[in-house]
């Protein structure tokens, strides 16, 4: 019989005294499950008398927003665990450390990261992080690459994607980003004072076209090993320091997919500038800070990836003069491809963000729904043709003239 159940906090406690050489045998521990994300339960466990703490992040077996009703695969904390271990070992600043991998219970003992806060709320709050852009830059540069065929054994690539088929996540992702906002689907939430707008999202066969495509890109183009769900909730900030969370979604997929949903996620808060920022010089001052902090990311992440590219590249062909210009304009429309397909989807989809949500002045807040919505759809559209970073830069502006 599995040993396997939801934790209380209790049994965290007793958990986290078993584990070797992090607490003091019988000392006092407290525990608190703050766990505010739409799957999994996070025990925060700490030890008064030493200022020591731990995470330890426990998998359920049905997604958690929605209830018993969806079950979930408890396989996504091995794949999360292993995912950390080799974004640890490519960038050993930029996650957070993991002691143990329990299987039995699904869960992952890592380091706490309490020091820092959750990069949507920071964005929220109007604050701003300048080294953000190399941090982020550098996890994608590092990861993207040396999981890939140019930076990896190819054949230890073929056994990586093995072991990192994650299909019931990647469902999740298929459904709610590549089917549902493009129909009148049971699962989507629709603010009913943007309905017109979504029905037109609905109906739109042009942009349904090239869903499809970046769709089909999703399902099949197993280029590196993804993070897969890279928003502003998935990163940990303060003024020096970046870490990435949660990987669970992660699979071999498409590079663009995870620099495109951090672009989106920056984008989103642009949008809620409507409501975020008190008057209209602030509001453009802050949106020059998330256009240049994009601006940014894919200029630091294109010459990271190239210098890698020269100095690790592991595929003779693939040196051929003109490869790499080729390799990184498909990246760069896959970015902005699916970069759009993450905005539309927190707009009238199953899970909202609450840069957008939380906007208490509801004209404001559709404001900022219509404007995610106009930018993400426009990047949908312009997917396959653009040809620079700041085509994209251009069609935010241009959504809030
Ligand atoms: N290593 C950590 N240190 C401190 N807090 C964490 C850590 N990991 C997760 N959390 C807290 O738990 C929340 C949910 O974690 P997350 O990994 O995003 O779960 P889910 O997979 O359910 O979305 C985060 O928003 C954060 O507040
Ligand atoms: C039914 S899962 C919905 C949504 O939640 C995940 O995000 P997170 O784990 O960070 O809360 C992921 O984005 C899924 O698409």
């Amino acid at each position: 019989m599995s040993a396997y159940h939801p934790l209380t906090e209790a049994e965290a406690i007793e958990y986290a005294r078993k584990l070797p050489d992090l607490f003091a045998p019988g000392s006092e521990l407290s525990s608190r499950e703050i766990g505010d994300g739409n799957l999994n339960l996070v025990f925060h466990i700490s030890e008064p008398s030493s200022g020591k703490s731990i995470i330890l992040k426990q998998a359920l077996p049905y997604a958690k927003v929605v209830g018993e009703s969806w079950p979930l695969t408890l396989d996504r904390a091995r794949i999360e665990s292993e995912a950390l271990l080799i974004q640890e070992s490519l960038c050993p600043k930029l996650v957070p450390h993991v002691h143990v991998y329990e299987p039995e219970l699904a869960l992952t003992v890592m380091q706490d990261l309490s020091d820092h806060v959750i990069m949507r709320k920071g964005l929220i709050e109007g604050q701003r992080y300048p080294l953000f852009a190399g941090h982020i830059a550098t996890f994608l540069a590092r990861t993207l690459f040396f999981t890939s065929d140019l930076g990896l054994n190819q054949q230890e690539k073929k056994e990586r994607v093995k072991r990192f088929i994650n299909p019931e996540l990647c469902k999740i992702t298929e459904d709610l980003i590549f089917d549902d906002p493009y129909t009148d689907s049971p699962n989507n939430n629709v603010p009913p004072a943007i309905r017109d707008a979504v029905e037109a999202v609905w109906q739109d066969n042009e942009l349904h076209v090239e869903v499809a495509i970046l769709r089909d890109k999703f399902l099949t183009k197993a280029q590196s090993l993804l993070h897969g769900d890279l928003h502003t909730g998935s990163i940990f900030i303060k003024a020096d320091s970046t870490k990435v969370i949660d990987p669970e979604f992660a699979y071999y997929g498409p590079m663009g997919f995870d620099i495109g949903a951090v672009i989106a996620n920056l984008l989103l808060n642009f949008a809620a500038q409507e409501g975020l920022s008190l008057d209209s010089a602030s509001r453009r001052d802050y949106r020059d800070y998330l256009t240049g902090t994009i601006r940014d990311i894919w200029t630091k992440f294109e010459a990271e990836f190239r210098a890698l590219w020269n100095e690790h590249g592991v595929d003779r062909m693939f040196r051929t003069p003109g490869f790499a210009d080729y390799y990184l304009q498909e990246v760069l429309r896959d970015t902005v491809g699916f970069a759009g397909s993450k905005m539309v989807r927190r707009i009238h989809g199953l899970a909202q963000v609450a840069d957008i949500n939380q906007l208490q002045d509801e004209a404001a807040r559709e404001r900022a729904q219509r404007i995610a919505l106009a930018i993400g759809t426009a990047l949908i559209k312009s997917n396959r043709s653009v040809t620079s970073i700041d085509q994209l830069i251009e069609t935010a502006d241009k959504a809030v003239l």
